[in-house]
């Protein structure tokens, strides 16, 4: 059998089954998502990242590309108590180390009392409890990745959908998931994919209907040119953003983000959204929060298990931004809706957030 240990922030060192050889190390988290293992492990926010899974199999329906998020694996290595054959192969040839035969209960659960934190990995004939160690050593905190955006953000410009009819979107690519871009083509907007460190000249050039900021790895604090261009166009032009883009936005206008102990991530996290009094179920992958909106947003949607902000609204300006993942994959299409509403700001459909009642 191949040796696999995993040693954790204060030296515990796990032992486990290995599934995928290599080294490697990275913040350790942890999904509740029971389906939709490949859109997770080809999502680039995971970069960086040890990604366990608390389900306790996973790959039990084969790997299909049409599924992927991305064209690589993400994570830097996976956890779980059982990854069938196809799965581990797969990350065998992604070169990303994988361990199963876990007890993966005991994972999450220092994961939920300690919080996200460095781990090491080693995976193979030889390897000891040592080159785990060695590699928990070397392990970054992810603020400490000050330019993850360009491990995962396109190199040069790139345009889907220039033959549609619909708005111009010029999507920020902080590491965009691929099944955004698709939520926008469907809808027969033009997408014009930039770099996560596009000058505001590059955004002129697009002239775009809406500026959207992506999805992706890291702490928001990083991503100084992509808070800079929302401050740049937010008086003139509709801003939308997911995950990491509603950080950004919400730190471009003046408010803050902080670390969460371990994040939300998973496919059934309840959103209330406050006008409506409605609960959706959402898909989300993140680590970090808005703890205070900033100026001209108002906290439209709650988290219903603790309360952080799901989504924000411009008050005077056009800006709707998400904290979950309304493109809606792995996970429920309750949301879908988001993208109406963002290309709805186009013709002006954009009602402006009242504060909520305390
Ligand atoms: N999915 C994302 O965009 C994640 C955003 C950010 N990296 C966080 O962990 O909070």
């Amino acid at each position: 059998m191949t040796a696999a240990y995993v040693a954790l922030e204060g030296g515990h060192v796990l032992e486990g089954r290995g599934r995928a050889p290599g080294t490697a190390r990275g913040e350790l988290v942890f999904t509740t998502a029971y389906t939709g293992y490949e859109e997770s492990l080809t999502d680039p926010s995971y970069e960086e990242q040890v990604l366990t899974f608390s389900y306790p199999l996973i790959g039990n329906y084969g790997v299909r590309e049409e599924r992927f998020e991305d064209d690589r694996v993400h994570p830097r290595a996976v956890l779980a108590k059982e990854l069938t054959d196809d799965v581990a192969e797969w990350l065998a040839s992604e070169g990303v180390p994988a361990v199963d035969h876990l007890d993966t209960r005991d994972v999450v659960t220092d994961i939920r009392d300690g919080g996200a934190m460095k781990c090491g990995i080693a995976v193979g004939k030889d390897v000891t409890e040592d080159d785990a160690l060695e590699q928990l050593e070397a392990c970054k905190t992810m603020s400490e990745h000050t330019d993850i955006g360009s491990q995962v953000s396109v190199e040069e410009a790139v345009v889907h959908g220039a033959d549609n009819d619909g708005p111009d979107v010029a999507l920020v690519d902080c590491g965009a998931k691929g099944s955004i871009v698709d939520s926008l083509l469907a809808r027969d907007a033009t997408v014009h994919v930039l770099p996560y460190d596009a000058t505001a000249a590059d955004v002129e050039d697009v002239d775009p209907d809406v500026l959207f900021v992506s999805n992706g790895p890291g702490d928001p604090a990083n991503y100084e040119q992509a808070i800079d261009l929302v401050q740049a166009f937010v008086e003139d032009t509709p801003v939308a953003g997911i995950c990491l883009g509603q950080q950004i936005v919400a730190e471009a206008l003046g408010g803050t983000t902080e670390k969460m102990t371990f994040g939300h991530r998973g496919v059934n996290q309840p959103v209330l959204d406050l006008e409506s009094d409605q609960v959706v179920m959402t898909t989300q992958n993140h680590g970090y929060t808005v703890a205070e909106p900033g100026n001209h947003l108002e906290v439209t949607q709650i988290n219903v298990n603790d309360e952080t902000p799901e989504g924000l609204d411009g008050d005077e300006y056009d800006i709707i931004t998400r904290q979950y993942h309304p493109e809606a994959n792995p996970g429920p299409e309750d949301t879908l809706d988001f993208f109406d509403d963002v290309l709805g700001m186009v013709d002006g459909q954009h009602q402006p957030a009242v504060p909520a009642d305390d």
